[in-house]
């Protein structure tokens, strides 16, 4: 028995692929969405056109949703750590498998970190790497990270379904890294591209970014191969390349001068800023991270951040 608490778009995607092994539970905070979602069988608010099998049973019970051993968590990073701390007694003894990207902002602890410092008894893990919500709910064929500190194989055969394929890893340093960081560097490639810069621009920027990434992860004792991994350079590739990416969405509007949607979940804003904090405190260079950062809070133009960057000394790759 598994169950899935956040209903949005990735809890729903997951909870309808998982639903392929067998009864999944599906916890929404609000009773009205919950009851929507049991009787519609659609989300139609976050996964618009994709039926809930009926292996999902959707509930706003928490009660009832933390009778799984196994739990995945799939809020947004900014959420969680008061979430966590809310409801640690009702989590502790459990497996907590986040399926969030991001850094959290209060503590500067990605996702596994935090669940460590919150609920100490429960066991930690992170499922992360491409995968589009609407991709992994109508079944299209992916591979992801799952990573656990004590070994995953156990976890990795309950959590891979027949067009989800996981790949296990003992690095949740690395892998909830490669997933924050590279929301980071997709706003980057978004600004790129909606301030007509072109694809030459944006492989410099993800090479650069990707360079930024592996030296952050690897500073704060992370693993190179795993940021060359699908939680990594797989992640990366994805969503600094897609329309389909918010993080790239919101980017392209900055740099295209457009409106932004305040409503939606862009993970990326909030760890630039967690990313900057570091890179100024532990001497890390960051150089395009700090960018997206001070693009996000207007505080620099794409022009400033463009020569701020080529600027730079020359240096050896
Ligand atoms: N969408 C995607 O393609 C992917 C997303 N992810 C990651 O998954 C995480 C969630 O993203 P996603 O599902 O897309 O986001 P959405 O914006 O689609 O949904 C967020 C969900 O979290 C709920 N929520 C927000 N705050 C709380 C809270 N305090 N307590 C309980 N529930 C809360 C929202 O409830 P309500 O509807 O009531 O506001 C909503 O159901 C992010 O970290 C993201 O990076 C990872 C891979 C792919
Ligand atoms: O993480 C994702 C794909 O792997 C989803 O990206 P966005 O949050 O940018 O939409």
């Amino acid at each position: 028995m598994i169950s899935v608490l956040g209903s949005g778009a990735f809890g729903t995607a997951l909870a309808i692929s998982l639903s392929q092994n067998g009864p999944v539970t599906l916890w929404s905070r609000d009773a009205e969405q919950a009851q929507l979602l049991q009787t519609t069988r659609e989300n139609s608010k976050r996964l618009k056109g994709l039926t809930l099998p009926e292996a999902i049973t959707v509930t706003a019970d928490l009660e009832t949703a933390c009778a799984a051993q196994t739990i995945l968590l799939a809020l947004p990073m900014q959420q969680t750590g008061a979430f966590l701390a809310l409801h640690a007694q009702r989590l502790k003894g459990k497996t907590l498998v986040s399926c969030s990207k991001g850094i959290d902002l209060s503590t500067g602890l990605g996702p596994t970190a935090l669940i460590r410092s919150t609920v100490p008894e429960a066991r930690a893990a992170i499922l992360t790497g491409p995968s589009f919500a609407a991709d992994i709910g109508r079944g299209l064929p992916t591979a992801l990270t799952l990573a656990c500190e004590d070994g995953a194989e156990a976890l990795q055969e309950q959590l891979s379904t027949p067009t989800l394929r996981l790949y296990r890893s003992s690095d949740t340093t690395g892998a909830e890294l490669g997933g924050a960081l590279k929301n980071v560097i997709a706003i980057g490639a978004g600004v790129v591209m909606g301030a007509g810069m072109g694809d030459s621009t944006r492989a410099a920027l993800m090479t650069r970014g990707f360079a930024e990434m592996t030296r952050l992860a690897v500073t704060r004792g992370a693993r190179a191969e795993t940021l060359s991994g699908l939680a990594g350079f797989g992640d990366l590739a994805l969503t600094c390349t897609s329309s389909q990416s918010r993080n790239f969405r919101h980017g392209f509007a900055l740099g295209a001068g457009e409106t932004i949607d305040p409503n939606v979940t862009v993970e990326g804003v909030a760890t630039a800023h967690a990313v900057a904090r570091m890179a100024e405190k532990g001497g890390i260079e960051m150089p395009i991270a700090v960018m997206i950062a001070a693009l996000c809070d207007n505080r620099m133009t794409v022009a400033q951040a463009t020569l701020a960057l080529l600027s730079r000394p020359l240096k050896e790759e």
